[in-house]
């Protein structure tokens, strides 16, 4: 028989009101510094300074084997780190467990259930081991729990008849039986097939949306874009950076796009500019900008043209699109691409990411 989860413990904390701004004065939720995890011959945590604030929908994105997992663990009190502390709640862990526990709902390696049982008495029997819960109101609690997770009408099925999704969101439902300061979700749309992620993903927009701060590990790049309003990037159990979705695709330079009806014209001057990386697809070229050079001044302030941009100064995109002009190059459109996170992974990594999971 399975066990229950261990961190989806009774609750007696509020959910939080505030939404994260970008201010790193926002209150932290979870806060590590130099967290280390040394397993024999493993180093599967190394050094971990992470920063969650309160209000956030914090993706913790990385590879299989990046240390997703073992970070969660030392936050959760499961394991103890070899190095380092982790505060959770503003609290040090695993010291301060039996106080934080109860205001986090944590989904740790999939949920935990009594197959035998119906989706509601799984629910009522995790409600019936928390000595904080009231048996008067627990028909209610249960019923409403259900109903955010959107399990009414499956209520009374056998938990093993469910599909992956709805254990998914069974395991949601028992996290959600007491309100939670922080929900800690470890992998949550693992497995499932793209219905039951996209059920997974509306839920956490919505429990965000009540100020639930939710940190959620995931080694999927269009997930964490989806939901997340922060990232921490994982690689080799160290953390390769962390900040807003927004402030981390906008660090990645997008690849410029020329669409012409004279590509072979356009590839050639570009090359002359600097562009590398061209690539041809019908009427579209795009390309890799050149990087700045160290120091660069301000191209605005400058007066240099084009062609000596190249060795000392930004390339201008102005002057890049009149060079295509000038060669005679009929320019239908011309722009800098969007970065995506999965540009920024590629970018600080140096690795490719397995994007569809
Ligand atoms: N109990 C353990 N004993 C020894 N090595 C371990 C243990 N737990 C994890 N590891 C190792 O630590 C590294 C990080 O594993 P971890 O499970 O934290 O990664 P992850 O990013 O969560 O990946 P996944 O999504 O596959 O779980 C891996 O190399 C793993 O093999």
């Amino acid at each position: 028989m399975e066990e229950p989860s261990a961190a989806a413990g009774p609750g007696t904390g509020r959910p939080g009101t505030g939404r994260a701004g970008t201010a790193a004065e926002v209150e932290a939720v979870i806060e590590t510094r130099g967290l280390t995890k040394q397993y024999r011959g493993t180093l599967a945590v190394d050094g971990l300074d992470l920063r969650v604030p309160r209000g956030s929908v914090f993706g913790f994105l990385g590879p299989n084997g990046s240390g997703k997992t073992t970070t969660i663990r030392m936050l959760m009190g499961l394991i103890e780190p070899t190095a380092g502390t982790a505060a959770v709640l503003g609290r040090p862990m695993p010291r301060s467990g039996r106080t934080v526990l109860p205001k986090v709902g944590a989904l740790i390696e999939g949920p935990a259930l009594y197959g035998f049982l119906s989706g509601r008495d799984n629910l009522v029997r995790y409600d019936s081991a928390d000595p904080t819960a009231d048996p008067r109101t627990r028909t209610a609690r249960v019923g409403d729990a259900l109903d955010r997770v959107g399990l009414a009408a499956a209520a009374g099925k056998k938990a093993r008849a469910y599909s992956l999704g709805m254990k998914q969101r069974l395991g949601l439902a028992s996290a959600l039986l007491q309100p939670r300061e922080l929900l800690v979700l470890d992998e949550p749309t693992n497995g499932l097939d793209p219905q039951g992620m996209r059920e997974i993903r509306s839920l956490i927009r919505e429990l965000a949306a009540d100020g639930t701060t939710v940190f959620l590990s995931s080694h999927l790049l269009d997930e964490i874009e989806q939901v997340c309003s922060h990232v921490a990037v994982m690689a080799r159990g160290r953390l390769i950076t962390q900040g807003t979705v927004a402030e981390l695709a906008a660090g990645t330079r997008g690849r410029l796009a020329v669409t012409t009806p004279d590509p072979a014209d356009a590839v050639r001057i570009l090359k002359e500019h600097g562009v590398t990386d061209l690539i041809v697809l019908d009427d579209k070229v795009t390309g890799e900008l050149p990087p700045d050079p160290p120091d660069a001044p301000d191209p605005s302030e400058s007066a240099e043209t084009a062609e000596t941009a190249e060795v000392a100064e930004p390339l201008d995109l102005a002057d890049l699109n009149a060079a295509l002009v000038a060669a005679g190059v009929r320019v239908r459109g011309f722009g800098v691409e969007r970065a995506s996170l999965e540009d920024a992974f590629v970018a600080l990594t140096g690795e490719g990411f397995d994007v569809a999971g």
